[in-house]
């Protein structure tokens, strides 16, 4: 007789009755989200959705330790500090694409030579290593959002936060970064909690879409993406699935009227 012990990896990121009240405006309390429950696991890529307003900035900013909740728990695993991006690439224009990316790295007591080289490296992970020396004002707004990217690497934590990191750009653009985005998620290894308004985008990238409710957001349904990868952003399946999430969407925004 053989004995096999399942070990389960810890969740990378574990959400236990999340919520969150905004106090002292002068509209008074807002409550942005009640009881969030959420494990998402290591290498897993976790697509939160919901209407506008619903809490999803809110719950980012909780789980990269930006704010507090009001009760509930939030654990990251191995207590690390998770990488947060947003729509925004927020570049310091004085500084070349090489030194935006080498500047956490700096932060963190890095030596020049040992930052200059794991820069060049991140920017040739997002396919700008010709582009070293330019500055961001002459980039297109995909390529910002690169060095961005490349940028929230350097941080080199396992677990990434996306705030709608596309949402400013073309589809072409936007299609090209989810390509890469995917790569690198699947070579690095990460976990990854990505926001999107985009139901297509959550169908394209994620095994799981998490879909909140109206403010107080919830999580009204948690469904696993079973399509195949790679994906295209408009196949049958991905769109089929989008159309199903976005009905879901359309019945969870008329319910609360908003
Ligand atoms: N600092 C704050 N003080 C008071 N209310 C806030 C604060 N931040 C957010 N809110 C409110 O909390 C609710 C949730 O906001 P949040 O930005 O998290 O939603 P969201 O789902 O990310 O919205 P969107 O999709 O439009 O970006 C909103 O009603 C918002 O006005």
């Amino acid at each position: 007789m053989t004995l096999t012990a399942t070990v389960t990896a810890p969740p990378a990121v574990s959400l236990s009755g999340v919520r969150k009240i905004y106090s002292g405006g002068d509209s008074g309390a807002v409550a942005a989200l009640e009881g969030v429950s959420l494990d998402v696991a290591p290498g897993e890529f976790v697509c939160l959705v919901g209407a506008s307003g619903c809490g999803k900035s809110t719950l980012l900013n909780l789980i990269a330790g930006l704010d507090r909740a009001t009760s509930g728990a939030i654990t990251i695993d191995g207590g690390i500090n998770p990488a947060l991006m947003f729509q925004e690439p927020a570049l310091f224009p004085w500084l070349n694409v090489l030194d935006n990316v080498a500047l956490p790295l700096r932060l963190r007591g890095i030596g020049k030579r040992e930052r200059r080289e794991r820069a060049h490296e991140l920017l040739a992970a997002v396919r700008l290593a010709d582009f070293a020396g330019k500055r961001p004002h002459e980039l297109s707004g995909g390529m910002r959002q690169r060095v961005a990217l490349a940028r929230t690497l350097a941080l080199d934590t396992p677990v990434l936060l996306m705030d709608e990191p596309f949402g400013a750009l073309d589809a072409m653009t936007r299609d090209l970064l989810h390509d890469e985005l995917e790569r690198i998620w699947i070579e690095r290894q990460l976990t990854v909690i990505f926001v999107t308004h985009n139901v297509r985008e959550a169908a394209r990238l994620g095994d799981r879409i998490v879909l909140l409710s109206s403010r107080p957001g919830r999580v009204v349904s948690d469904q696993r993406v079973e399509i195949p990868r790679p994906r295209t952003i408009d196949s049958p399946a991905v769109s089929g699935l989008a159309a199903d999430v976005t009905a879901r969407l359309r019945e969870e925004v008329r319910r609360h009227g908003n």
